[in-house]
């Protein structure tokens, strides 16, 4: 059986769950089989990382909860906002932004027209959308760029516009796919606690994938490392600490236990696999 369900609340005893992911695979066309069986669930407004070695399935994860792919058994299901959508907003069952590692923005418009399309595309009105557009640059820091092209930016301002656009549509869930992966360290750093505030005020759910123990340790309340293809969970870690995160958890004794504890469990998925 294969399919995606959507209700107004997963609820399981008390927590009410974004997404819940049960027994499911993928295997593509020419037969290879990426991920599962996979069970995973995240609760409304978690912070999740997903850890794991180079093609084991993190992506068309997320592709499946983007609903951007089916899956080749078991389900998908994903909370959805109740109520009725107001004129001109973004249908609520659109509960999903994704953010690739590429920003992907188109060079010939302005930032603001980049953030804008995707209303634009669900017919928001312009007044409408051009003022939305413009909050959620104001949200990522970049409220005096909206008339900027892409090619003036940085690569980090590009990320962020990324974000912007991700964010415009109000989702509940945000997905990112390994978004800081090609960033410089300080830009990466200061990117990452951007991120974190953004969360804390907003309070979307996210799933982050990423490749990098230290990165997941740092955002997430949840460490979840995949094994190797065909990926499936191979640790599940909760990361407590104080909130906020700052410089002082990142150099924090509690910080490199965690990413230690994190590092040990992502081995074996690496293991028979070339480093070079
Ligand atoms: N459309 C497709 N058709 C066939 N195979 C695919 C397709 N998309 C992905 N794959 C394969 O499925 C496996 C999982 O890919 P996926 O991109 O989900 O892995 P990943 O963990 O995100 O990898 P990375 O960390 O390198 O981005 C890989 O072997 C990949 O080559």
């Amino acid at each position: 059986m294969s399919s995606v369900q959507t209700s107004a609340g997963v609820e399981t005893g008390l927590t009410a769950l974004a997404v819940s992911l049960r027994g499911v695979t993928k295997a593509y066309d020419n037969g290879l089989m990426a991920l599962g069986p996979l069970d995973l669930a995240v609760r409304k407004g978690e912070f999740i990382s997903l850890l794991g070695p180079s093609g084991c399935g993190k992506s068309t994860a997320l592709r499946l909860i983007a609903e951007l792919s089916a899956p080749s058994s078991g389900i998908v299901r994903l909370a959805r906002r109740e109520g009725t959508p107001q004129p001109g907003h973004v249908h609520p069952g659109h509960g999903v932004g994704f953010v690739f590692q590429e920003p992907t923005l188109m060079p010939w418009t302005s930032v603001r027209e980049n953030v804008r399309l995707p209303l634009k595309l669900s017919g928001v009105p312009k007044a409408e959308s051009r003022a939305r557009a413009d909050e959620a640059l104001a949200s990522v820091g970049l409220a005096d760029f909206a008339d900027a092209f892409p090619r003036e930016l940085s690569g980090g301002m590009k990320m962020r516009v990324s974000l912007a656009r991700a964010l415009v549509t109000d989702p509940d869930i945000l997905l990112m796919d390994e978004p800081f992966a090609a960033l410089d360290e300080i830009t990466r750093f200061r990117l990452n606690d951007d991120l974190l505030a953004l969360w804390r005020r907003l309070g979307k759910t996210v799933i982050f994938v990423t490749h990098s123990v230290f990165e997941s340790v740092y955002l997430s309340q949840r460490v979840v490392v995949m094994t190797a293809r065909p990926g499936r969970i191979q640790a599940d870690f909760r990361v407590e600490t104080v909130e906020p995160r700052g410089e002082e958890f990142r150099t924090s004794v509690a910080y490199s236990d965690y990413c230690r504890k994190v590092s040990a469990a992502l081995a074996p998925s690496y293991a028979g696999q070339s480093t070079l």
